[in-house]
C-alpha cells in the first residue's frame, strides 16, 4: 500500500471518451494524481486536446481515435499500449453515447449499433485491459452505466437502458471471475450530468430539466468533476477491497427510489383515477 491513499505515481490508465466530459474529467484527475494517460476517443482532435493538458502537468500520454464499437481497433490500440507502456492498472470505460426512439419505432439496426457500443465496445475494452491486468495479477476497472442501468427511465430509452443494464451484469460477473486474480471490477451509475446532448434536450424541452430535479434530492444536475474524486479513489490502493460494486453517483436518486424521470408531470393516485373514470 503506497503512504499517499491516493497517489497513482507509476500507474498508467486507459480511459475511452476522453475527449470531454466524464472521460475528460477522468482523465485529468487520473493524471493530477500521478497516472499516465492511455486517452481514446472517436474524436481524436478533442482527446489530442486532453493530452495535451496531461503533458503540461508532466505525464505521459498516447491518444487514440479508436472508436469502441470496433474490436479490432480496440485490439491493436491494446498492442500499442503494450508498446508504450508495458502495463495497465485502470481502465475508466466512460466513451459511449444516448439514443431514443419509442419502443415501437426502434428499428432493429438502431438497436444493434447501441449495443454494439455500450456492450459490446465495453466489454471488448475490459477483456484487452482485464487480460494484461490478470498476467500482471493487479488491475482496477471503472465501468460507466448509467440510472438506466437498474430503472426503467422511459421517454424513448429502450435501447439504451437494455445496453446499460448489461453493463451492470457484465460488471457482476467479471467481478466474481476476476477478484480472486487481482482485477477489481466496479460501475459507477451516473443520473443526469449536464453534457452537450442533454444541454440541446433541455433547450428543446424548457420542462426538462425541473422534472429531472424532482429525481435529484441533491438539488442539481451532475457536473463532469463530479466524478473526479471517485474515479481517483476507483484506481488508487485505497479502493483495495472494493469490487463487483454499484455506485451511484446521481445526487440521491437511487436513494429516493424514484427510479427515472417520468415524461409527464407526476400525478397523485388520487388524480390519476379522477381522469380515468
Ligand atoms: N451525461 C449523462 O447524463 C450520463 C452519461 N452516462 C454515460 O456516461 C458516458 C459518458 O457520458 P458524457 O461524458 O456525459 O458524454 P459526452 O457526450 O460528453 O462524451 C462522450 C464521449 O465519448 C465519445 N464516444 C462516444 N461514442 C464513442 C465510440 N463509439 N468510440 C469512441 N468514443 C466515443 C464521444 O466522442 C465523447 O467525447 C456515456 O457512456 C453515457 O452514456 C451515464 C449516465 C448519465
Ligand atoms: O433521463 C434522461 O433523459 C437522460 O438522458 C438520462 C441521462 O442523461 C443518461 O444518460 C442516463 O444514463
Amino acid at each position: 500500500m503506497n503512504d499517499d491513499l491516493f497517489s497513482l505515481a507509476g500507474r498508467v490508465a486507459v480511459v475511452s471518451g476522453a475527449a470531454q466530459g466524464l472521460g475528460q474529467a477522468t482523465a485529468l484527475a487520473l493524471a493530477q494524481h500521478g497516472a499516465d494517460l492511455v486517452l481514446l476517443d472517436r474524436n481524436l482532435a478533442g482527446a489530442e486536446a486532453t493530452g495535451e493538458r496531461i503533458r503540461a502537468i508532466g505525464r505521459r500520454t498516447l491518444v487514440a481515435g479508436t472508436d469502441v464499437s470496433d474490436p479490432l481497433a480496440i485490439a491493436e490500440l491494446f498492442r500499442q499500449v503494450d508498446t508504450a507502456f508495458g502495463r495497465i492498472d485502470f481502465l475508466g470505460n466512460i466513451a459511449g453515447d444516448g439514443h431514443l426512439s419509442k419502443p415501437e419505432d426502434l428499428t432493429i439496426a438502431d438497436l444493434h449499433r447501441v449495443l454494439q457500443n455500450l456492450v459490446v465496445g465495453r466489454f471488448a475494452m475490459c477483456q484487452e485491459a482485464g487480460k494484461r491486468m490478470l498476467a500482471q495479477g493487479r488491475g482496477s476497472i471503472m465501468n460507466i452505466g448509467s440510472l438506466a442501468s437498474s430503472t426503467a427511465l422511459g421517454r424513448g430509452h429502450i435501447a439504451y437502458s437494455m445496453a446499460m443494464g448489461a453493463v451492470l451484469q457484465m460488471t457482476r460477473e467479471l467481478s466474481t471471475e476476476w477478484s480472486y486474480r487481482g482485477v477489481r471490477v466496479n460501475c459507477v451509475t451516473p443520473a443526469q450530468v449536464v453534457n452537450p446532448s442533454l444541454e440541446a434536450r433541455m433547450a428543446t424541452d424548457p420542462t426538462l430539466e425541473g422534472r429531472f430535479l424532482k429525481g435529484i434530492p441533491a438539488g442539481r444536475l451532475g457536473q463532469p468533476k463530479d466524478i473526479m474524486g471517485l474515479a481517483v479513489f476507483l484506481a488508487s490502493d485505497s479502493s483495495e477491497w472494493i469490487t463487483g460494486a454499484i455506485i451511484p453517483m446521481d445526487g440521491g436518486n437511487m436513494a429516493m427510489n424514484a427510479g427515472g424521470t417520468p415524461g409527464h408531470e407526476q400525478r397523485t393516485v388520487q388524480s390519476f383515477r379522477a381522469e380515468s373514470k
